[in-house]
């Protein structure tokens, strides 16, 4: 069975992921990229599907956690620990990056196992079990011979090849590949995992300890470069570097998540493949990003922005591949039982034809932000601003799916709509800056007739507050967002007022539900076209915490924060909801759209 969501530990080589347990599991891999089928789906299924264990022999039952772990200094190298009768042993997880611009940009995709001695003589045990296409295909395996006994395996199904070489014995048995061996103080034995296509040549024998020093390297140079020195900053930095690993490194793009199927309530419904670049997602982090000193990442980001969407910027998508694929379809793998039952598994994406007004807004935000914070001015970029700007000019009062891409019907969502504001707003701006490039006036009147058609329609001066959608009586989290976006201003009673009204009605346990959804469990159909309940959402959640600053109310904005500080792993990660009820996390992880606002509203509270 797969661990708690919280049990797991990411690494990465920013092209794909791995989530490894603290049982020394590794129990998701998709190779070579974020959005492959994966090698071991164990995660979303039982051990059948595919894992890799290596931890201490002869451990009882359920004592097979490590005694403690710890990412290894600002990387992403994780390092477990068992302390056993026998001794204690250390475990040294990573994938070394192979991303463009480091010299080795068509590497093979490699996960370098480790394992020190520290004191004492400790068995060790690994079982590997290799499951191609999401845990259905068993691979066939065999034994290369290599000089001085140095044989590898290689497993091959369709178009993918595993290769494994280890510094001792490996045999088969029940297809698994399995090896026992022991470790000393001061001992090292290594097993890597490297990738290729299955046409391709064999890859190099990895030299684990450059690769561990490379990978070292690449993690305290990008950490450096932060600028924030604030207070939180370790959760600051982790949170940096879990968007980091979340970038696909050869175009640019930002995926949402590495995984898929997370469910958002235990064995409910909502699960979704959040292994896309999402633009609003995308452009959120670039904020982030920018924010704290990293200006490369955003300048790539705009140049994948460019791609993705050159050809048919009039039918912008709200989410591509990483690659910019437009076609993302949604399937169904029915021989997933999905993470502890929660079915349907399913990969792709079918919000990806929906219509959300808001990324309009937020795309030019962040192409705003990253023309204020000194990255250089590029035509092509304006050129699709303008675009973008016609295109939404026609078609802002339109309803649509909103950001939180709901299943059910089209709505006039009051966030949606303060987007379109944003974008028109930063376009006027930028135009006032530089006159010559575009009709300010024109987009002026249009961000005012926006802005009293908001304030018309989606505010209930009964009950002072904004609503989800025009017309209707329900709140909506998104709506805390309208003092951030500059909207309004903090001081506004109509800002105090949703921000009181969504405090009373869609907290939890202190945190914030998205909007009203069914109770757990229940069948009935909420209004976002889905069944059942789910988890109060992390984002929302920082999101109260930022206005509560903005609005004067400092102390109750901290301990707010520090709480939701509290609910990160040991490892400091967050998935995308938290569940009041069992006290757990909930739905994918770890999530870019969680750590985005953690960063944000730290800024804001230093
Ligand atoms: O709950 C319905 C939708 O849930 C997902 O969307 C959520 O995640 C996105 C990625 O982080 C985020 O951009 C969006 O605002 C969230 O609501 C899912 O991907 C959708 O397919 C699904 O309809």
């Amino acid at each position: 069975m797969a661990a708690l969501i919280e049990d797991y530990a990411l690494i990465g080589d920013m092209q794909t992921a791995a989530l490894i347990a603290r049982d020394g599991s590794v129990d998701w891999f998709c190779l070579p990229r974020f959005d492959s089928p994966a090698v071991f789906a164990g995660l979303l299924g039982t051990e059948e599907h595919g894992f890799w264990r290596l931890a201490p022999a002869g451990l009882a039952d359920g004592a097979g956690a490590a005694t403690r772990r710890r990412y290894r200094g600002d990387s992403l190298v994780l390092e477990s620990e068992w302390d056993t009768p026998e001794g204690t042993v250390r475990l040294i997880d990573f994938m070394p990056p192979r991303g463009a611009g480091r010299g080795r940009p068509d590497a093979a995709p490699c996960l370098v196992r480790m394992v020190e001695g520290v004191s004492g003589r400790v068995r060790m045990s690994s079982a590997l079990r290799m499951r191609f296409s999401y845990g259905r295909i068993v691979p066939w395996v065999q034994r290369e011979h290599g000089p001085g006994g140095r044989d590898r395996l290689v497993a091959v199904a369709g178009p993918d090849a595993l290769w494994l070489d280890a510094d001792v014995d490996t045999y088969g048995s029940d297809l698994t590949t399995h090896a026992a061996f022991s470790v000393g103080a001061g001992e090292r034995v290594t097993l890597t995992l490297s990738w290729q296509p299955s046409h391709g040549d064999a890859p190099p024998r990895p030299n684990a300890a450059q690769l561990l020093a490379d990978t070292e390297n690449f993690w305290s140079r990008w950490t450096g470069q932060c600028s924030y020195s604030g207070p939180w900053r370790e959760a600051v930095v982790r949170s940096l570097i879990t968007l980091k690993a979340l970038t696909y490194a050869p175009t640019g793009g930002i995926v949402a998540a590495p995984t898929t199927s997370l469910p958002e309530e235990i064995g409910g419904v909502r699960n979704w493949d959040y292994r896309y670049a999402w633009l609003r997602d995308a452009a959120m982090t670039l904020t982030a990003l920018l924010r704290t000193g990293y200006h490369e990442e955003a300048r790539r980001w705009r140049e994948w922005l460019l791609r993705a969407v050159a050809g048919d910027a009039q039918n912008l998508q709200i989410m591509y591949g990483v690659a910019g694929e437009r076609e993302l379809p949604e399937a169904e793998l029915p021989w997933l039982p999905g993470y502890e039952k929660s079915g349907p598994v399913r990969i792709g994406n079918g919000a990806a034809n929906q219509l959300q007004l808001d990324v309009y807004g937020e795309v030019v935000d962040a192409l705003w932000l990253g023309q204020t914070s000194g990255l250089s001015r590029d035509d092509s970029t304006h050129i699709l601003q303008m675009k973008l700007m016609n295109h939404l000019e026609s078609n802002w009062r339109e309803p649509d799916e909103g950001i939180w891409e709901v299943r059910g019907p089209r709505r006039d969502f009051v966030h949606s709509k303060v987007m379109a504001w944003v974008a028109a707003d930063r376009t006027v701006r930028r135009l006032s800056r530089l006159p010559l490039e575009g009709p300010v006036q024109r987009w002026r009147a249009l961000r005012d007739e926006i802005h009293r058609d908001v304030c018309a329609h989606g505010y209930d001066p009964e009950r002072n507050t904004f609503t989800q959608y025009y017309g209707s009586r329900e709140l909506d989290a998104s709506l805390l967002l309208i003092p951030q976006m500059g909207f309004l201003p903090p001081s506004d009673p109509r800002v105090v007022g949703t921000i009181e009204a969504v405090q009373r009605e869609l907290c939890d346990d202190g945190f914030v539900r998205r909007y009203p959804v069914p109770d757990g469990g229940s069948d009935t159909l909420g209004g976002d076209g889905l069944r059942g309940g789910e988890g109060v959402f992390l984002a929302c959640s920082f999101w109260l915490a930022h206005d509560l600053a903005l609005i004067g109310r400092g102390a109750e904005a901290r301990r707010l924060f520090e709480r939701l500080l509290a609910l990160r792993t040991d490892l400091g990660l967050l998935a995308e909801e938290w569940d009041t009820r069992r006290g757990r996390l909930v739905g994918n992880f770890p999530q870019a759209f969680s750590h985005v606002p953690l960063i944000d509203t730290a800024l804001r509270l230093s």
